[in-house]
């Protein structure tokens, strides 16, 4: 192996520095040269390399964001796109590539290798969204949701002052782990996500209950991909049968910003040294990901094609809780 590249793609998340950072520290211990693509697959199509020395990465583990910037690359659909991504790569002398990615990254991946199979690639999960097989978490989804509970707790307070019902929508356009999760730790009333059906008069009920019960205010957690539609919608709806004063935050992108947690940096980190050493070995084709505490590699193909399910129990727990 001449030469290891490494690119953040797909949505940035807290930690993809850590993991950069991670990777050349590792490929330049191994006597190897480091490069950096900028803004994902298209930096790879527009050739914008950077070769990368210990002190490029100095002073990253703690910034949110990605150095190497990040980006949707609608020319890596096309196999044009990709046969001058192909181009770049060999005249620069790169055989081995870390994209650090989610689900569509990994898509990109696996076609691309299929038709260039001398390029070996290995892949770090790197999305806030947690819908990654192959890994119990995802570099990026322990700072967002400490990032989404903080803002709820503030919500809460205001909720209560106020004596309202908040619709809260968080990230997650197909998965619902940023909701489930963020909503058991805030303690909402009720949790909407992708995976299971919404019923819309189940929660008036819920929530004429609540009210009756003397429960002032309350919180519903809605992850973006839910079938009902967002929390607009849903909101206007359940505010024509509730007495609640009602309100609705988007939480939006201020949750794929921010500084990393101590978790989001050490499993970054840890997965960033078993990428590069996963391409030393000769392996390509697989995501790192971490299981029960240990390090796993899990072909792109299987990391794509499944979904981690969310425990129902964990479901029963908002209701039976709040
Ligand atoms: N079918 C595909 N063929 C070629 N390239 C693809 C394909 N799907 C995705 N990609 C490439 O991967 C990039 C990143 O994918 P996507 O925008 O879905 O984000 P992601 O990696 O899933 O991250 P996140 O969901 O966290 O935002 C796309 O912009 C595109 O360049
Ligand atoms: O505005 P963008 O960059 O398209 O990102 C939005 C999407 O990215 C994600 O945050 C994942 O990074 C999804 O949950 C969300 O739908
Ligand atoms: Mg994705």
């Amino acid at each position: 192996m001449k030469k290891i590249a490494v690119f953040t793609s797909g949505g940035d998340a807290p930690g993809m520095n850590a993991c950069v950072r991670a990777v050349v520290r590792t490929t330049l211990r191994h006597d190897h040269q480091a490069v950096g693509i900028r803004r994902g697959y298209q930096g790879m199509i527009e050739g914008d390399f950077w070769a990368m020395e210990a002190h490029s990465v100095s002073n990253i583990i703690q910034l949110g964001g990605t150095i190497l910037r990040s980006a949707r690359s609608q020319d890596f659909r096309t196999p044009e796109g990709r046969a001058k991504a192909y181009a770049n790569l060999r005249a620069n002398d790169i055989d081995g590539i870390v994209a650090i990615g989610g689900d569509g990254s990994f898509t990109g991946a696996r076609i691309f290798m299929e038709e260039y199979p001398d390029i070996h690639m290995v892949g770090c999960p790197g999305t806030i969204d947690n819908d990654l097989y192959g890994t119990d978490y995802t570099i990026g989804y322990d700072t967002a949701i400490n990032t989404a509970m903080n803002a709820i707790d503030n919500i809460k307070d205001t909720a209560n002052a106020h004596d309202r019902l908040f619709f809260v929508e968080v990230m997650g356009r197909d998965a619902g782990f940023i909701a489930m999760n963020v909503g058991l730790a805030t303690g909402a009333e009720a949790v909407l996500v992708p995976e299971s059906k919404t019923d819309v008069n189940n929660l008036i009920d819920t929530l004429n209950s609540n009210y009756s019960n003397k429960k002032n205010s309350s919180i519903v957690v809605v992850a973006e991909g839910d079938e009902s539609g967002g929390a607009f919608k849903l909101a206007e709806e359940v505010k024509k049968h509730c007495p609640y004063e009602t309100k609705v935050t988007i939480l939006g992108h201020l949750q794929r910003g921010g500084r990393p947690t101590c978790m989001d940096r050490v499993r970054s980190s840890r997965m960033g040294v078993a990428a590069v050493n996963a391409l030393l070995e000769g392996k390509s084709g697989v995501m790192i990901g971490e299981i029960n505490g240990e390090i796993v590699h899990t072909p792109f193909e299987q990391a794509i094609k499944y979904h981690n399910e969310i425990n129902p129990m964990l479901l029963e727990m908002v209701d039976i809780l709040s």
